[in-house]
This record gives structure tokens, sequence and C-alpha cells, in this order.
């Protein structure tokens, strides 16, 4: 039976995966039967009436894992409703110019999987908690850093993602 959505997600450091679990709670709350994976960890689709993907945004692109994943499964998802959406810090405060780079980061998947459905999410930047690399791209951009995640936001999304993958 492919009665169920999945609810798939790439993170670096954890806060992709608290909005995909946010995305997850609501739906399941709609009395949606949702799978809740790292990208990684999804075998097979043919379970599935409809996906939701989300990733950070690192250097304007998505994680890799996340776009190898719909690479790699590109055939089944274009049969489903997919729905795409992206974490990232350059939405903060970065006006209409922030906003137009966070949504060129879902350019490349988009031209493997037309979605449905895409939102743009800001996202958490704690510098003690990166890598030595990560923090010198960061300091050298000079990120905003916080907590920016607007979880009324995010559950407002999830919430109209049932009408919009029936
Ligand atoms: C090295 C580095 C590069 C980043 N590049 C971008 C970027 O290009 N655009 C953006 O919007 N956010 C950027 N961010 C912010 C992350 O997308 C944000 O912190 C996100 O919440 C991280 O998600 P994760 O905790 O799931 O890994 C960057 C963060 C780091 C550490």
């Amino acid at each position: 039976m492919n009665d169920a959505i999945l609810v798939a997600y790439a993170t670096r450091y954890g806060s992709t995966a608290e909005v995909a679990g946010a995305v997850a709670e609501v739906l399941r709350s709609g009395g949606e039967n949702v799978d809740l994976l790292p990208v990684g960890d999804v075998t097979d689709l043919s379970r599935y009436r409809a996906a939701v993907i989300g990733s950070p945004i690192y250097m304007g692109k998505w994680l890799a894992e996340a776009q190898v994943f719909i690479e790699k499964h590109q055939k089944e998802l274009r049969k489903v409703p997919v729905a795409y959406f992206a974490v990232g810090m350059t939405v903060v405060d970065g006006g209409d110019e922030g906003r137009r780079k966070a949504e060129a980061s879902m350019d490349q998947v988009r031209l493997l999987v037309q979605p449905v459905e895409t939102a743009l999410f800001a996202g958490r930047l704690e510098p003690s908690e990166l890598s030595f690399t990560d923090k010198a791209i960061v300091t050298l951009v000079r990120a905003p850093s916080g907590d920016y995640r607007d979880w009324d936001a995010v559950r407002s999304w999830a919430s109209g993602l049932p009408e919009k993958v029936r």
C-alpha cells in the first residue's frame, strides 16, 4: 500500500532535522501515516504517496546527500507529488536578494523533480557547535548567529501540505 507520506531530510548540525520533525508531527496530527527519515536511510519509495524533502543551504547549495537522494530516486519521485523545503540564514535579514539566493539553492533539484510546493525557512547557526572550517567560513561572511527558526511558519506550511500533495 502506498498510503504513507515520506518526510526526508539532510542535516549537518541538526536544525533541519528538527524542522523536518515539526513537519512530520503536524502531518501525523492530521491523521497522515508519516515516515520521518534522514535521506540516507530511505530505501524503498514504493510505499509513499507523497514526499516532503528538506535540506539546509551551505554555500548557496543543498547538501550533497539531499541532491544525490533526489537524483538517485528521480524516477520514483516523479510519480508522486513532491514538496521541498530549504533551511538557511540568508532569509533572516537578506531581504529579496537573500530569498532569491535561498530559492536558487533549489534550482538543481527542481530540474530533477518538479515540486508541487516549496518553502524557505530561517535556520539556526550556533558558532560554538561548528567545525573549524565552517566556523572560519561564517566568520568570513559575517553570517548572523542564533536560532531564527519560526515554528509557526513551519507548522502553518505543514498544515497546508495534505491539500497540496493530494
Ligand atoms: C559553512 C556554512 C555555510 C552556510 N551557507 C549558507 C548559505 O549559503 N545560505 C544560507 O541561507 N545559509 C547558509 N548557512 C546557514 C545554514 O543553512 C543554517 O545554519 C542551517 O540552519 C543549518 O542546518 P543544519 O543544522 O541542519 O545543518 C551556512 C552555514 C554554515 C555553517
